[in-house]
């Protein structure tokens, strides 16, 4: 079974009495397991297409089965409910809500899920990002690689079958971002989790096994890597 498969994928805007067609017959699959970034220009469609595969954002035509799942027909709630089941987010401006601790926050996917008692679970991810001892602290007492590392604890807290990562070191130094990304790839490979990159950074993308380039939401390539060795450039 694929994790997620997208077919005729197309998503449309109308604006004074115009459409705008962002994506284009967008169709890729993929296997549980499987590493793979969606790279091109910035306003190529990128984050519209990740939205849709992620259950976010309903398309205007196609199809996308999340884990055996057809989106298409679900409503708001239902695609939330899924979501909370099959999927972890990781962003690129964390996401962390401010009003709660940082342990806190990584027990929010845990509690859409009604389970009880996730604190030990919680505390064994804080503990896994290196971030044991701030479980008390609020974002805002946070570094922003700090805040990403809780939302990497947040993003794996449920085991996801797939993980949702938009730009997940577009607000980082290189050295925080080298340590975010190093983190995410072990977490990954621990959990066995399905992982969709969206990065400008194509020596991020090469470390998956799949790359594809859209441009003006039409896909231009899809790419088996050998993961490693591409020289750290951006699109
Ligand atoms: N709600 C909306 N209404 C109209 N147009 C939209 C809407 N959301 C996105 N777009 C347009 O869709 C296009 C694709 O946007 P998207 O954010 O997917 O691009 P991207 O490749 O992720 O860009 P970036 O790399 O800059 O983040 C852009 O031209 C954007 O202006």
């Amino acid at each position: 079974m694929f994790v997620l498969k997208v077919e005729n994928l197309t998503k449309s805007y109308s604006s004074g009495g115009r459409s705008l067609t962002v994506l284009e017959s967008v169709s890729f699959e993929l296997q549980a397991q499987d590493t793979f970034a969606i790279v091109g220009p910035s306003g190529s469609g990128k984050t519209t297409l990740l939205g849709l595969c992620a259950g976010l954002d309903r398309a205007s035509s196609g199809s996308v089965w999340l884990n055996g799942i057809q989106l298409d027909h679900l409503n708001e709630d239902q695609r939330a409910a899924v979501r909370n089941e099959h999927v972890g987010f990781i962003f690129q401006n964390f996401q962390l809500l401010p009003t709660l601790t940082a342990l806190e926050n990584v027990l929010v996917p845990l509690e859409l899920r009604g389970v009880r008692n996730g604190t030990k679970t919680a505390q064994e991810l804080l503990e896994r990002v290196g971030l044991a001892g701030r479980g008390h602290h609020y974002p805002t007492q946070l570094s922003g690689g700090e805040q990403q590392r809780i939302s990497l604890a947040r993003a794996f807290v449920n085991r996801p079958k797939i993980l949702f990562a938009d730009e997940p070191t577009g607000n980082l130094d290189a050295d925080t971002s080298a340590r975010v990304v190093e983190l995410l790839f072990e977490l990954n490979r621990e959990a066995g989790t399905t992982l969709v990159l969206v990065t400008h950074d194509l020596e991020l993308a090469a470390r998956t096994q799949r790359i594809v380039r859209i441009k003006g939401g039409a896909m231009l390539s899809d790419t088996r890597t050998a993961p490693a060795t591409v020289a750290s450039t951006t699109v």
